[in-house]
């Protein structure tokens, strides 16, 4: 019995279609099976993205590797130098003439920061070096020199060596900016604001 010359050109398109599944779902994005940066040479061959009913989408395996291996903990010490960091910049960058919100602001930032910083120990001693020495933030001057005597009490209580406040605008400058006064915050022109 003849063949149906309709059936032969279904499967020819059935081949090709097969054929072009095969490309595509080759087409794979290979990466390192983990995030650590040890130059391990390990590959994954699980696609990024798949040809699929589903969404395009992170596959499963990768969500789960973000999930389980991709928080490392910071120490108290990495929190307690990225805080400094946050604060004596806002030092160095805050107006020679402030604001009266600029001022209320950082008041509130620190006795914000002696609530929920997230070390109750040092939250907790940190209320007690506010209460003995509330912020001064009058101007730019008064306010990195306040935050180095704060810094100071804590560094004492904490067996470290003091910081000489003279050198407070040689450690902590303004930031490094990429266009000049952009990154400025902008004080008041009134003295009564
Ligand atoms: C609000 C707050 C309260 C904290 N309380 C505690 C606590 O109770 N117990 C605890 O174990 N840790 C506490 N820490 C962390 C602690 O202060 C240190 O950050 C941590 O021990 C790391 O110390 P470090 O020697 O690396 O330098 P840091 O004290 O983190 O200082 C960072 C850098 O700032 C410069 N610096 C040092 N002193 C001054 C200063 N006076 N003025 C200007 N610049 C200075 C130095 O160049 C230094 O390298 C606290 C941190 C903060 C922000």
């Amino acid at each position: 019995m003849s063949e149906n010359p309709l059936q032969s050109i279904v499967q020819t398109f059935e081949k090709i279609s097969q054929n072009l599944q095969t490309h595509f779902s080759q087409l794979v994005v290979s990466r390192p099976n983990s995030l650590n940066h040890n130059n391990n040479t390990t590959t994954s061959t699980t696609p990024l993205f798949s040809i699929s009913n589903t969404e395009s989408t992170l596959s499963e395996s990768s969500q789960s590797h973000f999930k389980t291996n991709n928080a490392q903990p910071v120490s108290k010490e990495e929190l307690g130098r990225a805080t400094w960091t946050f604060l004596h910049t806002l030092g160095a960058q805050f107006p020679d003439k402030p604001t009266r919100q600029q001022k209320k602001d950082v008041k509130e930032l620190m006795a914000i920061l002696s609530r929920i910083y997230p070390c109750k120990e040092c939250a907790d001693h940190f209320k007690d070096v506010l209460r003995a020495n509330p912020v001064e933030a009058g101007s730019q001057a008064e306010f990195s020199q306040w935050l180095c005597r704060t810094h100071n009490v804590v560094n004492r209580s904490l067996g470290k060596l003091v910081f000489p406040c003279e050198r407070v605008d040689a450690r902590w400058g303004k930031l490094d900016c990429e266009q000049p006064r952009a990154c400025d915050l902008q004080g008041s022109t009134v003295p009564w604001q």
